[in-house]
């Protein structure tokens, strides 16, 4: 306390006090209230005690410098009901002064205040009358916020605060941390997120740099259960931060959506609706369209490079160049796209639970993708349980289907076993769905019934979904290809180009488009053909690493069957509920899409080997069909759907060669791999999933589906001299002319006996096929735990 200026008339006190929220008596020392009247005795001075706040003094008992001995006579008590008792609306203020002040007072406030209405005076009656018992949870209420939005606000990155507030509903945050000042922090908050706080500066010019924040904004519902509490607390908390943190997501069309809807859906629950998520997606999904519900929040979008994605742990390629390409590129282009609407995102390379925890403030909430692979979901687990420590909230949604999984018209445990059931219990919905879609569906929490197939998000407006300011220092630097954690054999630079494959959300926009304006006219005749770019959509790459949502692929559908629907189209419609069925099927088999055994158990015993799946890989079975297509695949990351059917044919009827080291091999080097589509259909190529096994003769497509030859010809150049019938078997060439194929293996498997051993090997192991303890058997080395041991020591 400063020795009082000799003359002082009046002291004023203000405790608790505005906008600290710091009591004397309390966050002082009790002396300074005895020092404080002994000055103003010695001077002697009036007191102006401001004491509005003394029913809400949280830590200990109010003070008042009017209990010190020959304070009350000197001392001036203001007071009012809009505090305490809130009533903000209608104020009422009221004063205890000393007998010689009443009539002063009195010639002051006649001509300024007058007619107090009736019923703002019986409520001040009321509340004056108000006991102890009503005011104490009223009291305990608002220490919890303070308490929360306390530790939430001093957790978060750029911001401090110097006094945890004792008493009022304020409290003042120190935001130079954030490199705004501090009007242009209270505008950017209000502005972006709907969120009113104080710039210190009103308070003067000690209080630049400062904001206050008020705790005050929830109504008291003492009847909800504490963890509903608390769950409000937190948003209190985080709303109370507001800038931040909402961050999204490396979301799909569809993906995005389903966050939004979650987001609605908690809104709805009545938390009010300024809300503050962090939105972020640890595996590769991107960001389609954001829904235009979200306009007005600060996002951050998170992508977490896993390495484990990159390599297999015994440090053997897993993500192939090509794809690495693709994904780099498409964050390239997620970065610029969300730079475009205001926001950014934020790369970081390392194991998800690993790094988010440290990235992500406490009170936010991480919005991921629901994973159904054992491998994707344990890490999700350890994320989660890591996230909860520092108190981070994870929620997942459903994302990359057609159909969203709540909308399947069966339990997912009930999917059914063939592709056909599953795709005609689906036709009458797909029917309603093609129906045009109402625009008051998007203010809906859930889709109709008759609307299955929910729609994409529309389009968000430029700077419209601004970053947190919070978090603009953290983006750090743009994706650059050395942030690929891919094993050191690799190398960008060398790649060919892929013109037709160019990563990001535009480039899969633009191939739809593109694909949608002609070619699709054609693809019930053209998808079996390897060779031309438009024969099939190529869509893949786009659909699974989440560029492209299947629900926009649905909706370019609908309106192209508003003018014909077509057997193209159809065709389209049926290859994208393959893929839809294949997930669901992961859902419903869990890891036995990954065993030896597969979904059906049935043992195969492989006699194939290294040698066998070495020719496989690198082209060199001396089948040109085989080899024309493994070698594409190498070269360019691409087979076509006709091309892998046959290769996982041959590999596993004819080489004998265990179906998951052909799965692995695609895993690692297309640029399309989605885990359920790769897997579910190696397994069905296997012949495991109980349903039909179509064993190809790989010699009768190659002239079924290349008659002249032009496919291989692209793709093994040494055999372009030879004619459109030969091409297909050229170990059949009269020996004039063999010394045109001498650079060309000859048929690793007798071709004489070819067609004869397909049937034959397929029986035996048919009829050999026995249940399996699923446990013991030789699994995906990561998804479960033991080591490639189908592989035979090398000789
Ligand atoms: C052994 C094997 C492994 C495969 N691995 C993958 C993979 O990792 N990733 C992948 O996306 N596809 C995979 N497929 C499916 C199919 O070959 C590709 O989806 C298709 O070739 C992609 O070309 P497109 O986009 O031109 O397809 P289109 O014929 O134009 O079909 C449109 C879309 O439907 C989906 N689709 C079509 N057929 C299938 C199918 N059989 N299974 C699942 N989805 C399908 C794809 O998303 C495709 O983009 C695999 C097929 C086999 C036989």
């Amino acid at each position: 306390m400063v020795p009082a200026v000799p003359g002082t008339k009046l002291i004023i006190l203000c405790s608790p006090g505005n906008p600290t929220g710091g009591v004397l008596g309390f966050v002082l020392t009790r002396e300074d209230l005895d020092c404080a009247a002994e000055i103003a005795k010695a001077c002697n001075s009036w007191v102006l005690s401001d004491e509005i706040y003394s029913r809400l003094v949280f830590d200990g008992n109010p003070d008042s410098i009017a209990l010190r001995e020959d304070m009350l006579k000197r001392t001036v008590i203001l007071d009012g009901c809009s505090k305490a008792f809130a009533m903000t609306g209608w104020r009422l203020g009221f004063g205890l002064f000393p007998e010689e002040l009443v009539e002063p007072a009195k010639n002051l406030a006649i001509n300024s205040w007058t007619c107090l209405p009736p019923f703002v005076a019986a409520g001040a009656e009321t509340a004056l009358a108000t006991p102890e018992e009503v005011m104490a949870p009223m009291r305990s209420e608002y220490k919890a916020r303070r308490d929360l939005v306390y530790e939430k606000l001093s957790g978060t990155p750029g911001i401090s605060v110097a006094v945890c507030p004792a008493g009022a509903m304020y409290l003042l945050a120190n935001v130079t941390g954030t490199g705004l000042s501090s009007g242009e922090f209270a505008d950017r908050l209000l502005q972006e997120q709907g969120v009113a706080v104080l710039d210190g500066n009103f308070f003067g010019a000690g209080g630049d740099g400062l904001i206050r924040k008020g705790h005050a904004e929830f109504v008291l519902n003492s009847g909800r259960a504490l963890a509903e509490q608390e769950k409000k607390f937190q948003a209190c908390g985080v709303q109370a931060r507001t800038q931040h943190l909402m961050t999204a997501s490396l979301l799909s069309g569809a993906l995005a959506f389903d966050a939004w809807m979650l987001l609605r859906q908690s809104s709805v629950d009545g938390f009010g609706t300024t809300y503050v998520y962090t939105f972020c997606i640890v595996l590769p999904r991107y960001l389609e369209r954001h829904p235009a519900a979200m306009r007005g929040w600060s996002t951050l979008v998170i992508y977490v490079l896993d390495p484990r994605s990159f390599a297999w742990p015994e440090e053997t390629e897993r993500m192939g160049a090509f794809r690495a390409r693709f994904l780099w590129e498409s964050l390239l282009a997620l970065r610029a796209d969300l730079q475009r609407l205001g926001s950014d995102l934020v790369l970081r390379t390392g194991k998800p639970e690993e790094v988010l925890p440290d990235l992500l403030p406490p009170g936010s909430a991480l919005i991921t993708q629901e994973e159904v692979t054992a491998e994707e979901r344990a890490v999700d687990q350890r994320l989660r349980s890591r996230l909860e420590t520092v108190k981070v909230d994870v929620e997942h949604c459903w994302g990359s289907t057609l159909f969203h999984i709540e909308d399947l018209p069966f339990d997912p445990a009930n999917l059914p076993e063939s592709f056909t059931v599953f795709k005609n219990t689906l036709a009458p919905e797909l029917k309603c769905a093609c129906n045009a879609i109402p625009p008051e569906y998007l203010d809906l929490p859930k889709p109709k019934t008759s609307l299955s197939i929910r729609p994409c998000m529309p389009e968000l407006e430029l700077g419209s979904l601004p970053l947190s300011a919070v978090f603009c220092k953290d983006v750090g630097h743009p994706p650059s290809w050395a942030d690929m954690p891919l094993p050191s054999s690799q190398s960008g630079d060398d790649l060919p180009a892929a013109p037709l494959f160019k990563g990001g959300e535009r480039a899969g926009l633009h191939r739809l488009e593109y694909y949608f304006s002609g070619p699709l006219a054609t693809y019930a005749e053209t998808k079996n053909n390897m060779l031309d770019a438009d024969a099939s959509s190529k869509l893949s790459p786009w659909l699974a690493h989440g560029c492209l949502s299947p629900r926009r692929v649905f909706e370019a559908l609908r309106k192209h069957e508003m003018q014909a629907a077509t057997a193209s189209s159809y065709w389209l419609l049926f290859a994208l509920l393959v893929r839809d069925f294949f997930r669901f099927v992961a859902v419903k088999h869990g890891s036995r899409i990954f065993h030896g055994a597969g979904i059906s158990g049935k043992r195969l015993d492989w006699s194939g080997g290294d040698e066998e799946f070495a020719m496989w890989t690198t082209g060199q079975t001396g089948y040109p069909l085989v080899d024309g297509n493994m070698r594409e695949l190498k070269q360019t990351g691409w087979m076509s759907n006709r091309g892998r059917q046959n290769v996982a044919s041959f590999l596993i009827w004819d080489l004998q060669v265990d179906w998951r080291r052909g799965a692995r091999w695609f895993e690692a080097n297309l640029i399309d791999y989605d885990v359920t589509s790769n897997w579910c259909n190696w397994v069905a190529a296997a012949g495991l999933t109980g349903g039909r096994i179509n064993k190809f003769n790989v010699v009768k497509q190659s002239h079924q589906y290349d008659p002249s030859g032009r496919y291989l010809r692209k793709w093994l150049p040494e055999l372009s001299s030879l004619t459109d019938e030969e091409i297909h078997e050229p170990w059949k060439l009269a020996p004039e002319r063999q010394h045109l194929v001498h650079d060309y293996p000859r048929p690793c498997v007798d071709p004489g006996k070819f067609a004869f051993a397909v049937k034959q090997a397929a029986g035996a192991r048919e009829k050999a096929g026995k249940p399996l303890k699923l446990a013991s058997t030789p699994l995906h080395p990561l998804r479960e735990s033991s080591m490639r041991p189908w592989h035979k020591p090398a000789s």
